[in-house]
């Protein structure tokens, strides 16, 4: 588990990290989310131990990362993907960070395998790839079994087949009962990926809540309905605190209505119905519809972090 109190991180006149307060619990895997910008690497990187709050503390399991006696099999960070000897090859890379926590030369191998890098193990780390490198980052971080994993924007850099990989894997080590803490500035990647959601904006958390839970309350109730009457349909279940507006040709949306009552009144009024379906928003649809657009994701979504 990974709480974060109060926290409060300013560089110079840049405060990076304005009062955050959350809780990680294992289990489960938890996007944090927001904009380039919005503090989430320097969290992280607070969580570890490698930058002192300003004020406020975050603990790893009831305690300072800093204190913990063998940091690497308690928390596996991804913090840069490229953050080893780009002389070593991949193995000996993993062999020497093993070497150091007595992790041998097998579960070397094991999560070598595990990402998908055993043929490449023996090239040097600086010829990788960006992805091949995130690869390598994470085989780092999972090198000593730990109970909580932390990946910051593991997807960068990864093509189709690795996002999938990253998501899977996310998956994979919540259900083993980890602490999974995955950050992103992309919502279709956290959507697919996380349970639960944290979103930050300039420093602050604007969303903390499970994402089924988020996604349902900006949904609310929204019916699709196609039907080649579809005016008479309209007046048909028009009344008060019904709204119902005009998707496309033939189509309506219709809200304060379930599809169960809609379908009913059709078949009451004889009006043919083409489609029924509750539409569901998608997390972005979510976000804007609920905080009102308070963090703005679309001037940065095209940038990659560095
Ligand atoms: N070492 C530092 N010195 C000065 N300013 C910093 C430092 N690290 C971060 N900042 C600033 O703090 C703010 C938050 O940055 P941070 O990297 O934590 O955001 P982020 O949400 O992780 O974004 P990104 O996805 O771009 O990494 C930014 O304004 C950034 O410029």
């Amino acid at each position: 588990m990974i709480e974060v109190e109060q926290l409060v991180k300013r560089y110079g006149t840049t405060t990076a990290v304005d009062g955050m307060t959350f809780t990680v619990r294992p289990g489960r895997v938890t996007g944090f989310l927001g904009p380039n910008g919005a503090g989430k690497s320097t969290t992280m990187r607070v969580i570890l131990g490698l930058d002192r709050p300003t004020s406020g503390r975050a603990l790893v399991d009831g305690m300072p990362y800093a204190d913990s006696r063998a940091p690497i099999a308690h928390v596996g960070a991804l913090l840069d993907g490229k953050a080893f000897d780009r002389t070593r090859s991949a193995r000996n890379h993993l062999r020497a960070v093993g070497a150091t926590v007595g992790v041998g030369n097998r579960r070397v191998d094991d999560v070598l395998d595990l990402v998908g890098l055993t043929d490449v193990a023996g090239k040097a780390a600086g010829s990788f790839s960006l992805g091949m490198g995130q690869r390598l980052g994470i085989a780092t971080a999972l090198l000593a079994d730990p109970p909580v994993v932390m990946l910051d924007e593991p997807v960068n850099g990864l093509d189709p087949d690795g996002i999938k990989w990253i998501r899977a894997l996310a998956r994979q080590l919540a259900a083993e009962g980890r602490t999974v803490f995955i950050s992103s500035h992309l919502m279709s990647e956290m959507e697919l990926t996380a349970d639960h959601l944290i979103i930050v904006g300039h420093g602050k958390v604007i969303t903390d809540q499970p994402m089924t839970d988020f996604i349902d309350q900006a949904s609310g109730e929204r019916v699709e309905v196609a039907a080649p009457r579809v005016a008479d349909l309209a007046r048909a279940i028009a009344g008060p605190g019904i709204e119902i507006s005009a998707a496309e040709e033939g189509v309506i949306e219709v809200r304060g209505l379930t599809a169960a009552r809609i379908g009913e009144v059709a078949a009451e009024s004889g009006i043919v119905l083409h489609q029924l379906a509750t539409r569901r928003l998608s997390l972005e649809e979510a976000f804007m519809t609920l905080t009102d657009d308070a963090v703005d994701f679309h001037g940065h979504t095209e940038r990659t972090s560095a």
